[in-house]
């Protein structure tokens, strides 16, 4: 099971801070969607070449031009990219398909999808690398439950890994790993932490 760290700060300088304290405890790291609005691909760039030895996700949440805008992520060295779950089939397809051409993955973002239990097989039998059960930053709030959509989704993949994000904390954690994910995916958790690299080995405890 792979640790994920989302770095979603809007200052590349502070996302670098805390990516610096807890590099040795991640297995990908995602330079978040409004990192990349903010200062662009290069920042994938920077952390690639920082920290070769990790994965590096460019949350790009792509929806159209799948084939386009996936290559611009690999390009600046990204290993995975994102692509929303709910954009047509062929961007997904293009996606995949440029990923394969470089030997890179995709991971398929499930926010906002509105029927899963329809969605999820069409995503499947595209086989992406990773499927992504996502609570929004703006329905954290809201208590929303995913472990429902989490069962599933776990249950319905059959070529497609998943992939579990969205206020993921040492409290949820226990119930969603009862689902087997490939990866969990952190972000404030770790990253609005006062002690962030204490926060990182309470996930990693937990995942042990
Ligand atoms: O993609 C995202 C928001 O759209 C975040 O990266 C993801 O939700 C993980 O962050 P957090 O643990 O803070 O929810």
């Amino acid at each position: 099971m792979k640790l994920q760290l989302a770095l979603d700060s809007s200052n590349s300088q502070e996302a670098k801070r805390i990516l610096e304290k807890v590099s040795d405890l991640v297995d990908i790291v995602e330079v978040g969607t409004p990192l990349l609005m903010k200062e662009g691909v290069k920042v994938v760039t920077e952390i690639k070449s920082a920290y070769p030895q990790l994965e590096v996700l460019a949350d790009l949440k792509i929806m159209d031009a799948g084939d386009i805008e996936a290559s611009i992520g690999f390009e600046a060295g990204a290993d995975i990219v994102t692509v929303l779950g709910v954009a047509h089939d062929v961007t997904i397809g293009r996606a995949v398909n440029q990923a394969r051409t470089l030997s890179k993955k995709v991971m398929i973002d499930l926010i906002a999808v509105s029927d899963v239990r329809a969605r999820i097989d069409q995503i499947d039998a595209i086989a992406p690398d990773y499927c992504c059960v996502h609570t929004a930053f703006d329905l954290q709030d809201h208590g929303m439950d995913p472990l429902r959509e989490i069962q599933l989704v776990q249950s319905a993949l059959k070529r497609t890994q998943m992939a579990v994000a969205g206020g993921i904390n040492p409290g949820i954690l226990p119930d969603i790993l009862a689902y087997h994910p490939a990866v969990v995916i952190v972000g404030g958790f770790i990253t609005n932490h006062p002690e962030p690299r204490q926060a990182a080995l309470q996930i990693k405890e937990l995942l042990a």
